[in-house]
């Protein structure tokens, strides 16, 4: 795919290349992130999602290529550019003997985060409640939505999640969505990996399909669907629960015409790929 790279992006990765030993975990990966967007990097496992953030986040070096985090190279930086992130990744690193108000207020003195913005923080990831409880009591969902308040405490504009809502209960996933979608629209941008598509769907603005260390599709999300509908029907469900399916052209018109005019109808929609058919047919496997 050819990706216009700009560098004066939040994030931004100018074809890089990262090889472990023989394995070539990225071939020469390219995309940019504007300020306040969800991007969704979704792929199977092992298509090198976890080596991205490592990249962005400064904890591997590529093999070639740049990266740049906030304008700067993500191979040199600094304690103000790491203090405009923030981190939620595979392990959680909370204590678990200490309350989540203690957990946070650990982090409150490492960033020098007035100690008054925990409760609030607490409050908005729904666990001022449960200030007082050890992470040892929590739940996994819980113990993800602190991990999601302590990397969000100082403040920073860009939040890196790392399949935040794996193996979570769709309750407790839909809780995270609304926190996530929160930061978003306060100005966050957010850096999200998953291999759940409907999580991609709901959630970002622009995703990216990373299938064995290259990106071969990088789109939103409902744009990407409509271009690869080959198809292109109209799914009609009636009353009486029949289901009808009909081209989506003016040849067809009529017919849909008469179904609403006997008051037939009781939803109507574009039969569009997912994301995970979309995948599919761009290489040939799923996202599992
Ligand atoms: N430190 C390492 N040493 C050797 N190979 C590695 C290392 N880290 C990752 N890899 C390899 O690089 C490829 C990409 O791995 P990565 O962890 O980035 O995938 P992923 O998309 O995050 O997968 P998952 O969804 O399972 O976390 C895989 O083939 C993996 O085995």
């Amino acid at each position: 795919m050819d990706i216009k790279v700009k560098n004066d992006s939040v994030i931004a990765m100018n074809n890089i290349v990262m090889n472990f030993g023989n394995t070539e975990a990225l071939k020469g990966v390219s995309f940019h992130i504007d300020h306040q967007r969800i991007f969704g990097l979704l792929g199977p496992s092992g298509a090198g999602k976890t080596t991205i953030i490592k990249i962005l986040t400064g904890q591997l070096k590529p093999t070639s290529g740049d990266a740049f985090v906030n304008g700067m190279n993500s191979e040199s930086l600094d304690d103000v550019t790491y203090s405009t992130m923030g981190l939620v990744l595979d392990t959680t690193g909370l204590y678990d003997r200490l309350s989540c108000w203690q957990n946070l207020s650990i982090y409150a003195d490492i960033y020098n985060v007035d100690k008054n913005l925990i409760s609030k923080a607490l409050e908005e990831v729904g666990l001022l409640e449960a200030r007082n409880k050890p992470v040892s009591k929590l739940s996994k969902g819980m113990k993800q939505r602190l991990s999601i308040a302590r990397a969000t405490l100082h403040n920073p504009n860009i939040l890196f999640l790392d399949e935040p809502t794996t193996g979570l209960d769709p309750v407790t996933m839909n809780q995270i969505h609304d926190n996530i979608l929160k930061l978003r629209d306060n100005g966050t941008t957010i850096f999200l990996t998953t291999h759940n598509m409907e999580e991609a769907y709901k959630l970002c603005d622009i995703v990216a399909l990373l299938n064995e260390g290259v990106i071969v599709e990088m789109d939103e999300p409902k744009r990407l669907c409509r271009k690869y509908n080959d198809k292109n029907e109209i799914e009609i469900i009636l009353k009486d629960g029949s289901r009808k399916i009909l081209c989506n052209s003016p040849d067809c018109a009529e017919e849909i015409r008469e179904f609403f005019s006997k008051d037939e109808v009781e939803s109507i929609h574009s039969s569009e790929p997912n994301l995970e058919t979309v995948f599919i047919h761009l290489t040939g496997r799923g996202l599992l």
